[in-house]
């Protein structure tokens, strides 16, 4: 991790990352190097744990899979919004600068980001940890090319989602500002595409305590999560050509809600629930 941290960060100052390195691995089946990387997951006795990505636009819930992910693979889940919130709260000008973007729908200049990450990785590092699942990184060509050139990623899982499903989550984003605690208000129930079925999506509702505290994100205003996914459209969906060119990519098209979707996620990556596991040896 140590290198890895320090070999991001100096690809990002210097902009001498490798492009060589990022054809190497062209071919590798998805299912295969799905089923590979997280048996090494799994094992204990192998130092190496999985390095995945996840990909998907703003609002398809990255986040929420990324990190039970992450308690089952036992790696950290690394989320470049986190670190952009985490830097927003601390004031100053550099913040204020940060905040401009942000709040417009903006990336932050790779640079920006990746420096942040290499802090977040260099922190990891000093406790130990092992392997990655990335959240909202990479999310430009240059920053999958970095990536690319000093350490193997295992897996891309693209996530997909019908984009009035997208704006209608973002907008109904909530966080308890006292727990931290995420949750969703909206309500989602639209008609099926080409005759598919309805798209149905309980609200996530905060328990009675958390209720007067919840906030926004300044960014997920109607205006700016529009903006976002133009820019997602523009310059992060090309990062799932990057993958899917390297063999890499798992597109998993979210069916309806978590409670459907994190069985069939688990059966697409050659994973067991730790549920049945347990309930297998009982
Ligand atoms: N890899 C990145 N490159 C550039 N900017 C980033 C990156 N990750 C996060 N950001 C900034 O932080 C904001 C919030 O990120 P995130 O929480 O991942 O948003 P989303 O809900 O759109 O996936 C982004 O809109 C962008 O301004």
């Amino acid at each position: 991790m140590a290198a890895i941290s320090r070999a991001i960060r100096s690809c990002a100052t210097a902009s001498r990352w490798n492009m060589a390195a990022s054809s190497k691995e062209v071919g590798a089946g998805v299912a295969r190097a799905a089923a590979a990387a997280a048996r090494r997951g799994r094992d204990r006795e192998d130092g190496r744990r999985v390095q995945w990505v996840f990909l998907g636009c703003p609002g398809v819930g990255k986040g929420t899979y990324a990190s039970r992910l992450s308690q089952m693979l036992r790696v950290p889940h690394i989320a470049t919004g986190d670190l952009v919130r985490d830097t927003l709260a601390c004031p100053g000008p550099f913040s204020k600068q940060l905040a401009e973007i942000v709040n417009h729908g903006k990336l932050l200049s790779d640079e920006i980001i990746i420096n942040l990450l290499s802090k977040r990785l260099e922190e990891g590092e000093e406790k130990g940890e092992l392997g990655f699942i990335l959240d909202g990184f990479p999310r430009t060509i240059r920053q999958a090319e970095i990536l690319e050139g000093v350490t193997g990623i295992d897996l891309a899982i693209n996530l997909k989602l019908r984009e009035e499903v997208l704006l209608a989550k973002c907008l109904g984003r909530r966080m308890c500002s006292q727990c931290g605690g995420n949750f969703n208000v909206a309500s989602i129930d639209i008609e099926g595409e080409n005759g598919g079925p309805r798209m149905c999506m309980p609200p996530l509702l905060p328990p009675p305590q958390c209720e007067s505290k919840l906030i926004t994100r300044p960014d997920d205003t109607e205006e700016v999560v529009k903006e976002r996914l133009c820019v997602y459209h523009d310059l992060s969906e090309p990062v799932e050509e990057f993958y899917r060119a390297r063999g890499k990519l798992l597109e998993f098209n979210l069916p309806v809600g978590l409670p459907e979707s994190w069985p069939k996620l688990l059966q697409a990556l050659n994973l067991e629930d730790p549920g049945n596991e347990r309930s297998a040896a009982a």
